[in-house]
């Protein structure tokens, strides 16, 4: 091997031990180049690139990968210990909330209301089923009560405009807010915070 590939494999190995000191591993390899990291964003060219590719390949023989499936598990443990109250929800929505039987957010719920209720602009991505839909729409309602304390005259406008990619959709999202605001049958979709 020549002097200079020496060179440069001490320093890609350098280089990966160093990534594997810094970043929480999802998945590790045996040749660390596989290695995959909490908040590692792949290239749209390069694509993911996986230890299995070369599995067909007889060299590949003793190849393996480990996958740490709880490696987020203690910051979800954090998230799940949250209370509506921690969340910054306001105590008549966390009453009409409780009263359906939501008494704690889910995950995405905890991690997403208080961005919401700041003002950022949020793009919330998770599984289905997991209570993204009251995620936005509990701080749409909070910021709903806020104005209207604020300002004196009656709204003629929407308040919240909720855009859904197809008519189903559009339907789960108006049987949710049920639970915490009254719809109304206007086909604008709007809903009246309680
Ligand atoms: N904090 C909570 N406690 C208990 N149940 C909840 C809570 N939040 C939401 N749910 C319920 O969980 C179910 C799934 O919620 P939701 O439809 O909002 O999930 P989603 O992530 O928006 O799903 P999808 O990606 O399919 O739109 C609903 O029945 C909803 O009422």
């Amino acid at each position: 091997m020549s002097k200079l590939r020496q060179i440069f494999n001490t320093s890609y190995c350098r280089y990966y031990s160093q990534q594997v000191k810094k970043k929480l591993p999802i998945i590790t390899c045996k040749r660390p180049e596989y290695n995959h990291y909490e908040g590692q964003t792949y290239s749209k060219f390069d694509g993911v690139k996986l230890a299995s590719a070369g599995w067909l390949n007889v060299k590949s023989k003793g190849d393996y990968f480990t996958i740490y499936g709880d490696a987020n598990k203690k910051e979800e443990k954090e998230v799940f210990k949250k209370s509506f109250e921690d969340v910054g929800v306001r105590p008549e929505l966390i009453e009409v909330m409780s009263g359906q039987g939501y008494n704690l957010p889910t995950a995405i719920q905890a991690k997403s209301i208080p961005f919401i209720l700041e003002g950022y602009n949020t793009v919330v991505t998770a599984e289905t089923g997991c209570g993204k839909t009251l995620a936005y729409l509990l701080p749409i309602f909070q910021h709903i009560l806020d104005w209207k304390t604020s300002v004196k005259d009656e709204f003629n406008s929407p308040l919240a405009v909720i855009i859904t990619p197809s008519r189903e959709l559009d339907a789960i999202q108006s049987a949710t807010p049920g639970t915490a605001g009254r719809l109304s049958t206007d086909p604008g979709q709007r809903y009246n915070a309680p």
